[in-house]
């Protein structure tokens, strides 16, 4: 292994899969933790339907969980297992969760609490449905290849089994493994800037210009989700299930039962699952020198990352040669053309992502509220309060203001 390798090893960074893993996660558990296989099963062939709807089928599926035994964690010992099982535990959590009537008490039973609380503490991640749970852990490949391509992989578990939901799903992880070139760039780019002479320019110009190339192709791959997943059905019938405790329209708390007596702490990060917790695009912010501010939703999103995909954002930001000072230093028209052209990609990024968020979020909320107000209901999206995105954020000044602060990159 070159020490390039070595050290994205370390960061379980994949020189092929970038923040994927290499290999297809696990699809099912071993036969100790059949139970939870089972259940997850279950409520996927019951096509169990959101909020109260036949309430009957969902609250005697619900009865199976609570009787559930408590199934002890300690030989779940590889990281393999423990994501397996995280993954397992939070869609079996939204499901319980989310197919409560709307105003019912939220409890999580011991069953579920218990060895999801556990799992999420070795992991270093919070005990709730994240981005590395529907997304990076969450394929197969579909074809004889050994290695996941933008082209080859597909969805494990869905909560609809709708198309919608999985090309939701596979938009994210597209541009994930399309990013492994700009990880690629970022590392070849590290390298010359610790260098710091004419030639290093010349080929740090090179490697920002493809760069620009490679963010815009993600831009292409983020609009792409239209082809696959339609916005209504995406936020009436897939986002609902997503939603963590501070997007909850009636601001119930999440109470996982049992922690106490287990000498537990209470989880505070209960944030349902963005692609605000793409490693990668954190990766691109900090390598470009765009600063969210601190504390911030980005960083607070950090949590919700692999532990080590995390602890390599914090290499990237303590660089001792950061890129934009090195562009602001060298004084070189060319390269300070080919780093603006690289920020002003991935503003236009997020200008697509607004346009993409307007379309599945704020039209979908319009088109539900009239709904409502014509049969005289109650809802997000009335013009009383703002919609609020799936990471519990006011999501158009959110993204507005991610927005600006990439702009504020630009050298002027
Ligand atoms: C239908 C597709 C999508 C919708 C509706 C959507 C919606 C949102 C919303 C509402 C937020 C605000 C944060 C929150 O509260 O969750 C957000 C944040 C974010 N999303 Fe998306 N998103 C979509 C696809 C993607 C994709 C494919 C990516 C790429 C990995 C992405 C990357 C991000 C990032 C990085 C943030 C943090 C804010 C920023 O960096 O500008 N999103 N998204």
């Amino acid at each position: 292994m070159s020490p390039y390798e070595n050290e994205l090893h370390a960061f379980d960074v994949d020189e092929r899969a970038g923040f994927m893993p290499p290999s297809p996660p696990l699809t099912r558990l071993p036969q100790l933790w059949e139970l939870w296989e089972t259940i997850l099963d279950a409520t996927i062939h019951a096509k169990l339907q959101l909020g109260g709807k036949e309430a009957e089928a969902s609250e005697a599926w619900r009865v199976r969980v609570r009787q559930l035994p408590v199934i002890p964690i300690c030989e779940l010992d590889s990281p393999m297992l423990l994501r397996r099982a995280h993954l397992v535990l939070t869609y079996i959590l939204h499901f319980y969760i989310h197919t409560l009537p709307l105003t019912s008490p939220i409890c999580i039973p011991k069953p579920i609490s218990l060895p999801l609380v556990r799992i999420s503490q070795k992991l270093d991640i919070p005990p709730l449905l994240t981005f590395s749970d529907t997304v990076l852990y969450n394929w197969v490949i579909c074809t004889s290849e050994d290695f996941p391509t933008p082209l080859n992989v597909r969805s494990q578990t869905l909560f609809t089994g709708l198309r919608d939901e999985e090309e939701f799903y596979l938009c994210s992880a597209r541009i994930e493994l399309r990013g492994v070139e700009a990880l690629q760039l970022v590392r070849a780019t590290m390298d010359e800037t610790s260098v710091n002479d004419s030639i290093a320019v010349r080929h740090v110009t090179q490697y920002l210009s493809t760069l620009s190339s490679v963010i815009d192709e993600l831009h292409a791959l983020m609009n792409d989700v239209r082809n696959g997943c339609d916005p209504d059905t995406y936020y009436n019938q897939v986002r609902p299930w997503f939603c963590g405790e501070d997007s909850d329209a009636n601001k119930r708390k999440w109470v996982y039962e049992g922690l106490a007596e287990e000498g537990l702490l209470v989880p505070k990060e209960l944030s349902g699952p963005s692609a605000g917790q793409s490693s990668l695009i954190h990766a691109l912010d900090s390598f470009l020198g765009v600063n969210h501010g601190n504390p911030s939703f980005m960083q607070r999103m950090q949590s919700y990352m692999p532990r080590k995909h995390r602890l390599f954002l914090d290499h990237l930001m303590k660089s001792p040669r950061p890129l934009r000072e090195f562009v602001v230093g060298a004084r070189d028209g060319e390269l300070e053309g080919a780093y603006n052209r690289a920020v002003g990609a991935l503003k236009k990024f997020r200008d697509a992502h607004m346009i993409i968020a307007h379309l599945y979020i704020l039209g979908p909320a319009r088109r539900a509220a009239s709904l409502r107000n014509s049969k005289g209901l109650q809802g997000e999206g009335k013009g009383r309060e703002p919609v609020k995105g799936t990471g519990g954020t006011d999501l158009v000044t959110f993204l507005k203001d991610t927005r600006t602060r990439t702009i504020e990159a630009v050298i002027p």
